[in-house]
């Protein structure tokens, strides 16, 4: 079996993934808003040599008839949040190899800005920045605080695309990697590696120099999500990591055998996208020992949280259907994943079930090597590069994987036990370079030598 990469998957709020966990004794989560509880939690992914930490966000809220629930509040459900780049940046000072990923969103980012943002964040950090690509799941409410028109779930992704040739221009086309010379009794700057970008898109435009130089991976690790057929395709032409939620091993197979079609289909071979997906575990000394510490994460939580969190990232209000509505008659412009997923059940079981792991899938609650055999066999099955930690609670769930799972796996060789290679890309795609490689529409955008010689 392949060797696997592991992600931890982080969110800068008090809840995660629609659910409510905070009220948990346990769950140290809700001290989001500290940099010790993030300094901590780095260096434990980064002494157990986890490949990345990744911070997902979101700009929107939950809104039910045109108002965020009072619920939201008093659960800490949707809102307040941190900004992840700023919580990348901290922590970039607090580790030395560990990956950084955070989302970005195409719908409500300036693409000439954001180029710049994620340079600084690459550069500073030696090359170990990711970016999740986003065209954002709650972007009902976020264009309301942006005060930008709704764009369609589909159009997003065809923005999506406009963005990306820019700011692939930007960080690929405007500074060659090697046009600082920094020889203080020559140049600083050699002017001939130094370019005039110019885009003029369907949605963004663009016309002078790049306002940071060449980072260390030109540009950062391209992470994406999107499980919709346009998400797919957009995926299959951009991502290098791709992120899906958790399932069996015959819905995880599916998805990963449509995301490699995707990349061939634009001309990249199939293993260029690596496939992580989502997976939560509660580990226990007996499989009923296990059981008995989620029963305690269910307690905490509160079920009348489930009609605002399913809001929150569809628009749709559940409880104005009648219970045994069918999903599949339901219809959204947020995440169409979140309905689809559920096809063969009805409103009603979904009110039931949501509030428990909202987005994510029930954990996998066993003993280690109950949890490391399940690992193996879905990453096998489904064709898998990797897995993203989805924790239940903080730091607890991460501990737990840390000290108790992730021995089993690398005694079984399925995960390293070291770093290799210096930036995330070279670690994460085994590229052997920190740049894009030349199959990647990226390279397309590189200036001079480089983009034959990549
Ligand atoms: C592991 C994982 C992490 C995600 N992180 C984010 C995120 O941080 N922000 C966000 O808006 N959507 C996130 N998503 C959702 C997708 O990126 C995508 O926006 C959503 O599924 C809607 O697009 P779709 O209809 O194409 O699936 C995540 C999905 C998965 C599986």
């Amino acid at each position: 079996m392949r060797r696997l990469r592991f992600g931890l998957f982080e969110n800068a709020q008090a809840n995660d993934s629609g659910t409510a966990t905070w009220r948990h004794p346990d769950n140290q989560r809700v001290r989001f808003d500290e940099l010790a509880y993030w300094r901590d939690l780095a260096r434990l992914c980064e002494d157990a040599r986890l490949d990345f930490l990744f911070l997902a966000d979101a700009w929107g809220w939950a809104d039910v008839n045109g108002e965020r629930p009072e619920i939201c509040s008093v659960e800490g459900l949707d809102l307040p949040r941190l900004d992840p780049a700023v919580v990348a940046s901290a922590l970039m000072a607090q580790t030395e190899q560990l990956g950084l990923v955070m989302t970005g969103s195409v719908l409500t980012e300036q693409p000439y800005a954001f180029a710049r943002r994620m340079a600084s964040l690459d550069q500073l950090s030696g090359g170990r920045i990711g970016w999740n690509v986003v065209t954002t799941g709650t972007a009902e409410t976020a264009v309301q605080a942006f005060g930008i028109p709704m764009v369609p779930h589909d159009e997003r992704y065809r923005m999506a695309d406009d963005f990306m040739e820019l700011v692939y221009k930007l960080w690929e086309g405007a500074w060659e990697p090697d046009a600082l010379v920094k020889d203080k009794g020559g140049v600083f700057a050699d002017p001939s590696k130094v370019h005039r970008i110019a885009h003029e898109g369907p949605y963004f435009r663009s016309h002078g120099y790049g306002n940071t130089a060449y980072s260390p991976q030109g540009t950062p690790v391209l992470f994406q999500a999107g499980a919709s057929p346009a998400g797919r395709a957009f995926g299959g032409k951009h991502g290098e990591c791709m992120f899906i939620g958790a399932g069996s091993v015959a819905q995880l197979a599916e998805h990963t055998r449509a995301i490699r079609a995707e990349a061939v289909a634009s001309g990249r071979s199939a293993d260029a996208v690596k496939i992580m997906s989502a997976f939560a575990c509660v580990v226990g000394k007996t499989t009923a020992d296990a059981e008995r510490k989620y029963q305690r994460v269910l307690d905490a939580q509160s079920p009348e949280v489930a009609v605002a969190s399913y809001a929150w990232f569809t628009g749709l209000d559940l409880s104005s259907y009648e219970p045994d509505t069918p999903m599949t008659e339901l219809h959204t412009e947020l995440s169409q994943t979140q309905v689809a997923r559920f096809a063969g059940l009805t409103v009603g079981d979904v009110l039931k079930d949501w509030h428990a792991h909202g987005v994510g899938a029930k954990p996998v609650v066993g003993t280690p090597e109950e949890i490391a055999d399940r690992l193996c066999e879905l990453a096998e099955g489904a064709d898998l590069d990797g897995f993203l930690l989805s924790p239940v609670i903080q730091p607890g769930s991460t501990q737990d994987f840390v000290e108790h799972v992730l021995p089993i796996l690398r005694e079984r060789g399925v995960a390293g036990k070291e770093y290799e290679g210096a930036t995330l890309r070279e670690r994460l795609l085994g590229t052997g370079s920190a740049m894009l490689p030349a199959e990647h529409p990226a390279a397309a955008h590189r200036a001079g030598g480089l983009r034959r010689a990549a």
